[in-house]
């Protein structure tokens, strides 16, 4: 590295905070503050500024901090005991919003926890800006207010109670199971069938899935409701951001030139829903596993009900054809991410029996950027949801070599027309055709 990096940060940090300042300035918005949780959610407008100034000054911290104590911070698994903590015993809902705070002693009694252990698990949290004391009195930052939203909060549950305790066997999964594509052969599967109470599941490998490998955590889920609230909130949270806005699926270019859309794995319906809103043309058929299409559709607006239609198809039973012909586009919205490529090439090409020539599948998933190509903390939370995947599910996250590789191994006839990423948007549209007759 050469001297003059610190100087280049300094001056982009420089630079880039007074962008923001004026901007802010200027549209009378208010400065982030960590201080009783003052937004720190910047509009659009300001993404690369925010970009410039995240990845510079991550940059210039990790620069400074010799080896040793950077590799400490990186490893401290602990981290999530006092996050743990926190959500279990909603301390966000008992620090009031307003006011100058509560004491240790008074959440303590709020809590049920001893005063001592509370402090103890409150001071490791502000250290990382989740709550922060002034005065001997705790108050709330943006972080731990933000925790009173019930999706955060089920997010950092299933996060916590979950997948951190299956992350610590990831390695010995793969170590026992190298190369598997099984999703019975991860941590994940296990951790998820096994008796709630603890990651003291033994890895092993004990399951045959059941229906051609349509057991999931989904179905295993549906057996403790309030774990399956935990994860539905944890879906939330990550399905209503505007990356994950179906506004990014209704405006792609296709919609115009087709009549009838089956939504693969569509789950209660809201994608068909809004493709039939924003599109009065289109008729969309919804299929998604029994138990998640038993009930559902009772509730659509008249004016939609007859063209929302759902019905069940496991599309990994035995033999599993897709029962519904020669519609103009198969939609298969954050499916194969969870799916290892041996199983989403067999999903793909149950697709085979009911396709015309010229019929159009929409794949809509993450494509993985090459390394580098994001600011480094967008590709970091990606690269997250790539070791879920494995961890969950033995699946992956795909670069686009990746996606045009599996689409070629499912049938050399599913033509690859055109990868699209709608600005804003985690998920691209990868189009593809079916060549044949
Ligand atoms: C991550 S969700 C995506 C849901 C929806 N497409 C969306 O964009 O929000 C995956 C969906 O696949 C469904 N699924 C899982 N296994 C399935 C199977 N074997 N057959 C049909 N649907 C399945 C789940 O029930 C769930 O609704």
């Amino acid at each position: 590295m050469s001297h003059s990096r610190l100087l280049e940060l300094s001056a982009i940090i420089s630079e880039s905070t007074k962008a923001l300042h004026d901007h802010l300035a200027k549209n009378d918005l208010p400065v982030p503050a960590f201080a009783n949780g003052t937004t720190s959610v910047l509009a659009n407008e300001l993404s690369a500024v925010q970009d410039a100034l995240v990845d510079a000054t991550n940059e210039l911290q990790d620069l400074l901090l010799p080896p040793r104590n950077f590799l400490f911070r990186l490893g401290a698994h602990n981290n999530l005991i006092p996050l743990q903590a926190i959500v279990r015993y909603d301390v966000p809902g008992k620090v009031p919003l307003q006011g100058d705070g509560i004491t240790y002693a008074e959440l303590a009694s709020a809590t049920g926890l001893s005063e001592q252990l509370l402090r103890r698990f409150l001071r490791y949290a502000i250290t990382m800006r989740v709550f922060a004391e002034t005065k001997g009195k705790v108050v709330h930052t943006a972080a731990s207010r933000a925790l009173i939203d019930p999706h955060l909060r089920g997010w950092l549950k299933t996060g916590s109670n979950e997948m951190w305790p299956a992350a610590s066997r990831v390695v010995d999964a793969v170590t026992k199971w190298p190369g598997s594509q099984e999703p019975n052969e991860t941590v994940g599967f296990l951790f998820h069938t096994a008796q709630y109470g603890g990651a003291d599941f033994e890895l092993q490998q004990g399951f045959t899935l059941a229906s051609g490998n349509s057991q999931s955590i989904y179905n295993v889920f549906e057996t403790d409701p309030s774990r399956a609230a935990d994860f539905a909130s944890t879906m939330h949270a990550f399905s209503t951001t505007p990356e994950m806005s179906l506004d990014h699926l209704t405006s792609y270019d296709l919609w115009k030139t087709c009549k009838s859309v089956v939504d693969v794995g569509g789950s209660t319906g809201k994608a068909a829903l809004a493709l039939a809103t924003v599109h009065p043309h289109l008729h969309v058929t919804v299929q998604d596993l029994p138990t998640v299409i038993a009930g559902v559709g009772q509730d659509i607006a008249p004016e939609l009900s007859s063209r929302v239609s759902f019905m069940s198809h496991d599309f990994l039973a035995e033999n599993a054809a897709q029962p519904v012909k020669n519609a103009d586009v198969y939609l298969l919205r954050w499916i194969l991410h969870n799916w290892s490529d041996k199983y989403s090439i067999r999903i793909l090409q149950s697709l085979r029996p009911a396709l015309k020539k010229g019929a159009r599948v929409l794949i809509m998933e993450v494509i993985m950027p090459e390394p580098g190509a994001l600011p480094l903390w967008k590709e970091k939370d990606l690269r997250t949801m790539d070791m879920d995947m494995l961890t969950l599910f033995n699946s992956e996250e795909r670069g686009l070599i990746e996606w045009q590789k599996l689409i070629h191994a499912a049938d050399p006839h599913f033509r690859f027309v055109k990868a699209t990423e709608p600005v804003g948007s985690a998920l691209g549209i990868i189009e593809i055709e079916w060549d044949s007759i």
